[in-house]
């Protein structure tokens, strides 16, 4: 039987689809995706006994990770839920969890920050920066694409948004009368530059301009901060550092690419306080 002491959920509230994390104390055990639930699930989630009962709700789709982490516990001990939202009408529905801390913004350290600064922003910011020093440049690369940067003081320097890959692909198709939606799960090399076909040349346009613009955020960044670190993450961080590793090796060579930084965000705040 494993220890059941010290778990703790972290769920990361995105616009496309919810990120968790089962931590043991500072460990981050493992993390999956899923779809945003319906209020019913929640609801279910909310009335579970015991942690066995709450993992079994929550991997439905997993079966070899819930067995894995089959687990005694007394009933009545729900492990906290600690969750980063960016969609309000999610966090709505996961206020009736008993256990529930949502992080808020003045909870994380960064100094100098805006008040309506996206709190993935700054807990990925943070996360990042604790881990691997600053000056800290993070690329967010989901559904809308952020960059967002903190000095030597650990106070934000500011940061840009724009269109994430699947929102570029999908909005062109959805507000034009003759493009097709591309979609991503064909891409395998880089497109031709010059295309002569709609799927190549859709392609060709976002992901040239993309990787251009990123490019020239990074370079911008290594001019204001020359050792300045920069992390990326986010559902589309793998294909975009790929493609930095076949244009512009030099950056992808200095490129941290790790899936968890809000979660790295998030323990800070969490284990800070004891
Ligand atoms: N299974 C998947 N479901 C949805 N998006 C996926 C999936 N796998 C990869 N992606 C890519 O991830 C991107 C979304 O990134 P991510 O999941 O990090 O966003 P999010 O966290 O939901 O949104 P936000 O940007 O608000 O944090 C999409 O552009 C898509 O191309
Ligand atoms: C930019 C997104 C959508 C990225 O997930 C999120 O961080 C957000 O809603 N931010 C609020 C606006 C801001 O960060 O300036
Ligand atoms: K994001």
């Amino acid at each position: 039987m494993r220890e059941t002491k010290n778990i703790w959920l972290g769920l990361e509230i995105g616009n496309s689809r919810l990120h968790w994390g089962l931590f043991r104390g500072e460990t981050l055990d493992f993390t999956w995706d899923t779809d945003y639930l319906p209020e019913s699930a929640i609801y279910q989630l909310a009335q579970c006994q015991t942690l066995d009962d709450l993992l079994l709700a929550i991997f439905p789709l997993h079966q070899r990770t819930r067995e894995e982490f089959l687990l005694t516990s007394s009933p009545s001990s729900l492990p906290p839920l600690i969750v980063a939202s960016v969609v309000p009408s999610q966090t709505a529905l996961w206020q009736i969890y008993p256990n529930i801390r949502i992080i808020t913004l003045d909870q994380v350290p960064l100094q100098a920050v805006y008040p309506t600064l996206g709190i993935d922003r700054a807990l990925a910011l943070w996360g990042a920066g604790k881990s691997w020093g600053f000056p800290m440049l993070v690329i967010d690369a989901g559904t809308a694409l952020t960059f967002t940067g903190a000095d030597e003081n650990q106070c934000l320097v500011g940061g840009a948004i724009l269109p994430g890959l699947g929102l570029q692909f999908a909005s062109l198709s959805q507000k034009t009368g003759q493009l097709p939606f591309v979609e991503m799960q064909d891409f395998t090399s880089l497109p031709s530059r010059f295309a002569n076909n709609t799927s190549e040349a859709i392609q060709s346009g976002v992901i040239y301009t993309l990787l251009a613009g990123i490019r020239d955020f990074i370079e911008a960044w290594w001019c204001l901060f020359p050792e300045g670190k920069v992390a990326i993450k986010g559902g589309d961080r793998t294909l975009l550092f790929n493609y930095f590793q076949t244009v512009y090796l030099n950056i992808a060579s200095r490129l941290i690419l790790e899936p968890n930084l809000t979660f790295c965000g998030m323990r800070e705040i969490v284990m800070s306080e004891g």
